[in-house]
């Protein structure tokens, strides 16, 4: 089993101290054990479906959505993936926001398993330490890579980084589109949904709020 790093454990903490963790119970199973697990629920429901799985292909189709969800779509409920972050001192005294636009965000609706595909827009006020500009990236692809709700993901990213930057001035804004509700049931093609997080001054200062909300994509 691979040993967390400090930033892994320090995330989690928070979130779990926030009642902000996606609600999950340990079953001890490795990836290896989940992936075989998966495979044959999924050999099973697809014989439910009447689908053959003799046919060349659709054989592989069970093994193929147990490695997607285990090693890549939900790759994320394990804190073994979290990235690793880099921060370094603010020596150059920054006391701007630092802001990052249009991250590509692909996560999965907990409800319907089905894609949510939007971006998020990331800011912060450096303090005493400067994070990696790619690692404001990973830290969305890492808590998008789970079965999720907007909310509960905008909030993740959120705590994450107010904790590794040991700062409350952080905002996270998300637009996504939800193919559960483009592709199926109310099946609005056009819709989209925004969530945003403020934190500390981006909450509590007006024009610190709207600097960083007039940079939102939408
Ligand atoms: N708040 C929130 N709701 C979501 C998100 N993703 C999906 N949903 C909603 O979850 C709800 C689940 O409602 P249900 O009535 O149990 O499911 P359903 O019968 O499939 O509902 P319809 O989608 O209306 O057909 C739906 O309204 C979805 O649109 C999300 O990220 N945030
Ligand atoms: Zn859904």
């Amino acid at each position: 089993m691979t040993a967390l790093s400090d930033a892994a454990i320090r995330v989690r903490s928070a979130l779990e101290a926030r009642g902000l963790e996606t609600p999950m119970r340990a079953n001890n199973l490795t990836l290896d054990e989940k992936q075989a697990r998966i495979t044959g629920l999924m050999t099973e429901m697809m014989d439910v479906l009447g689908l053959d799985l003799e046919d060349d292909s659709l054989a592989e189709t069970p093994d193929r959505i147990a490695k997607m969800y285990v090693r890549e779509i939900f790759s994320g409920l394990d804190y073994a993936h979290f990235p690793k972050i880099t921060l370094i001192d603010n020596k150059m005294k920054v006391d701007e926001m630092v802001q990052v636009r249009d991250i590509t965000l692909t996560s999965t609706c907990e409800h319907h398993f089905v894609t949510i595909d939007g971006t998020a827009t990331v800011a912060y006020i450096p303090r005493g330490k400067v994070i990696g500009l790619s690692k404001i990236n990973r830290i969305v692809q890492f808590f998008a890579r789970r079965p999720q709700v907007q909310e509960r993901l905008n909030q993740q990213v959120l705590v994450a980084l107010q904790t590794l930057l040991e700062s409350d001035d952080v905002a996270v804004s998300i637009t996504a589109t939800h193919y559960c509700v483009k592709a199926r049931g109310v099946m609005d093609a056009t819709s989209t949904t925004t969530t945003t997080s403020l934190g500390g001054i981006f909450k509590s200062r007006p024009d610190t709020r709207q600097e960083f909300l007039s940079g939102v994509v939408r």
